[in-house]
């Protein structure tokens, strides 16, 4: 049975990851052992078989006794930890879910049900260092990946809507407090049916606006607004977030002559574990929809088409609706009226599961089965 070290496993990815890793009865294949950072001596955690205590996360020698080492800890600890251990000589298998590996030339970008193949080269080539995507990327590939197969792409502009989770456990919980300061703000005048809204309005701006608004996190408003910007800008004007859906999407596809441009607008949004994305598809030919919904639905288990109508989409193509699950809805599928080339598409999904947490899981299983 392989070794399996587990780093970042309490986190919020790491949680999740752990509660996927049980309901599927993973733990049985493998002898887990767990690090933390800052609770090295304390009981690991009940995965139905017993684990010894906590290993210190930077012990070198410790890591270096596992076959795999499943990392959700972030990207200061993977450069801290990953260059001394393979520099020392460890040549077990590293799956990451920070992004600072996953452009490096000897790492691959894992999303199995879109990319099997070229894991499957990876590790028949000596490959042991696996990154999860970039959630947005990510939830956008399970989408559209039966576009990508049939090679109907020429090229896309991703506008996201992203949810506070992105950012980490603090600011899902500073979107809580901001919607019920702005709901305080409101007060009894939410009440009286026949009050003005107006009256009502200007007391949520000022509190949007005041000091005592709850930012720390954020920085600036979400709940009552948005965000048009997702992490460190680059110099093409680009915000990083953006940058990544373009690199990485072909990363992924293996794509390294003649990458699609994928290029768009990252907006974090008042959600709290969901992302969803409009897409506008330039596609090489002209399908009939009948089939691009056929492709799309035919491309994995996770992904369902919603019909363009305006229940299933109000129902099915939000966070609501997906929050907590692995399903990948892709719906308001119709041709724009730039011809009959250009498509348009909503999708959304869960940005701990298959954004972050599942393609790690499922590369285990494959690293175990390998
Ligand atoms: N958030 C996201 O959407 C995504 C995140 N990622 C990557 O995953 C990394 C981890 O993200 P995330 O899970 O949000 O990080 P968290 O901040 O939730 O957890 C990171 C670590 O903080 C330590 N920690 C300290 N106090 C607590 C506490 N009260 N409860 C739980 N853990 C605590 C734990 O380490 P210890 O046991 O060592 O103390 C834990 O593993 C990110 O840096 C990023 O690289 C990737 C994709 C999406
Ligand atoms: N940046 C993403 C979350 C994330 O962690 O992305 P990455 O794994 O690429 O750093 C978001 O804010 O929604």
């Amino acid at each position: 049975m392989k070794k399996v070290g587990f780093v970042g496993w309490r986190g919020m990815v790491g949680s999740v990851l752990m509660d996927r890793m049980r309901a599927e009865n993973d733990f049985a294949d493998i002898e887990p052992v767990f690090f933390s950072t800052s609770q090295t001596g304390l009981p690991g955690p009940e995965v139905g078989k017993p684990v010894p205590t906590l290993a210190d996360a930077h012990d070198l020698d410790a890591l270096s006794a596992m076959d795999a080492i499943v990392t959700c800890q972030g990207g200061d600890y993977t450069a801290a930890v990953y260059d001394a251990l393979r520099k020392a000589g460890w040549q077990g298998f590293w799956i990451d879910a920070a992004s600072t590996l996953r452009m490096q030339d000897d790492s691959v970008i894992v999303l199995d049900p879109v990319n099997a193949g070229v894991i499957r080269q990876a590790l028949a080539e000596g490959t042991r260092t696996f990154v999860g995507g970039n959630c947005t990327v990510s939830l956008m590939l399970m989408a559209i990946g039966g576009l990508f197969e049939h090679d109907l792409v020429e090229w896309i502009t991703p506008m996201t809507y992203q949810a506070a989770s992105g950012s980490g456990a603090q600011h899902m919980r500073e979107l809580l407090r901001q919607m019920g300061y702005l709901r305080d703000a409101a007060g009894d005048r939410l009440d009286e049916a026949a009050g003005a809204i107006l009256e009502i309005d200007q007391g949520v701006t000022a509190a949007l606006n005041s000091a005592a608004y709850p930012a720390e996190q954020f920085g600036v408003p979400l709940a009552g607004s948005l965000i048009p910007w997702i992490d460190k800008p680059m110099d093409s004007g680009q915000s990083r977030e953006e940058w990544k859906a373009g690199v990485e999407t072909n990363k992924i596809l293996g794509r390294y002559h003649e990458p699609i441009p994928i290029d768009g607008i990252c907006v974090r949004i008042g959600a709290m574990r969901s992302h969803a994305q409009a897409l506008t598809i330039k596609l090489r030919r002209d399908a009939p929809l009948a089939d691009i919904e056929q492709m799309l639905a035919e491309a994995n288990e996770s992904v369902h088409v919603v019909p363009n109508e305006p229940t299933p989409s109000q129902q099915q193509l939000t966070p609501a609706a997906v929050s907590g699950s692995l399903d990948i809805p892709v719906g308001r599928l119709r041709k724009l009226s730039m011809g009959p080339e250009y498509l348009a598409a909503f999708t959304v999904g869960d940005q701990l599961l298959w954004g972050a947490a599942e393609p790690l899981r499922r590369m285990l299983r494959l690293v175990v089965a390998d």
